[in-house]
């Protein structure tokens, strides 16, 4: 069975590549390829000539992504998911509390910082993941659906980080459902078609 059509496809920094198309048409499967975490039957992904590969450090240090549902820890706060992310990363531990409260700040969470991620509602709990995938650094961002479950406030909000991300010089690539975000955070729209009659 054919998954995604044949798809050549390249984003280059400072651009957002937005994936468009039915559901079942292969945007999250073209995004796993883009991650490195499914291979393609035929054809290559590559970063900066790297071949993309969840294994080599380097492409892990590259690459943030919004695909699923990411692991969480039960027993660990919002709060502490960012101190670890940034420890992980290995920034300075002195203004640690400096970027995490400001990350809450930006992804309007900040009245959630105590609670456990099986705490959140399911929007709040996108804008957790989002908070997340945008707190650790990383030159290229790829993103599922980043407004699914959000609200008319929030979704202009997140278009804009992520027009701030890429004007700062990320490469994006994200499949999205929604025409005002589409519109507000494409440089580019690549429309995929279903692989399979539907
Ligand atoms: N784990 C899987 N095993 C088999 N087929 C799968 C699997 N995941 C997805 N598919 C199939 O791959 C095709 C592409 O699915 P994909 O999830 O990439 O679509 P999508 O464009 O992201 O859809 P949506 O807009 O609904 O999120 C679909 O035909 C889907 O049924």
């Amino acid at each position: 069975m054919t998954l995604l059509r044949t798809i050549d496809v390249r984003a280059n920094p400072g651009e957002c590549v937005v994936l468009r198309g039915p559901n079942g048409s292969g945007k999250t499967t073209l995004l796993r390829l883009l991650a490195g975490l499914a291979e393609p039957s035929t054809g290559t992904v590559r970063l900066d000539e790297r071949p993309v590969d969840e294994r080599d450090p380097a492409i892990r240090a590259a690459i943030a992504s919004l695909l699923g549902a990411p692991a969480t820890y039960r027993d660990l706060t919002v709060h502490d998911h960012l101190t670890l992310i940034d420890a992980t990363w290995g920034r300075n531990a002195d203004d640690c509390e400096q970027r995490v409260g400001a990350c809450l700040e930006e992804f309007g969470i900040q009245h959630l910082a105590d609670r456990f991620p099986h705490e959140l509602s399911s929007g709040q709990t996108q804008l957790f993941r989002l908070s997340c995938v945008f707190f650790r650094p990383a030159t290229t961002l790829l993103l599922d659906e980043p407004e699914q479950r959000l609200d008319d406030r929030m979704r202009p909000h997140i278009a804009e980080l992520i027009d701030v991300r890429r004007a700062a010089g990320a490469t994006i690539v994200m499949a999205c459902h929604d025409p005002a975000v589409t519109e507000a955070t494409a440089t580019r729209v690549l429309d995929i078609q279903p692989a399979e009659p539907q």
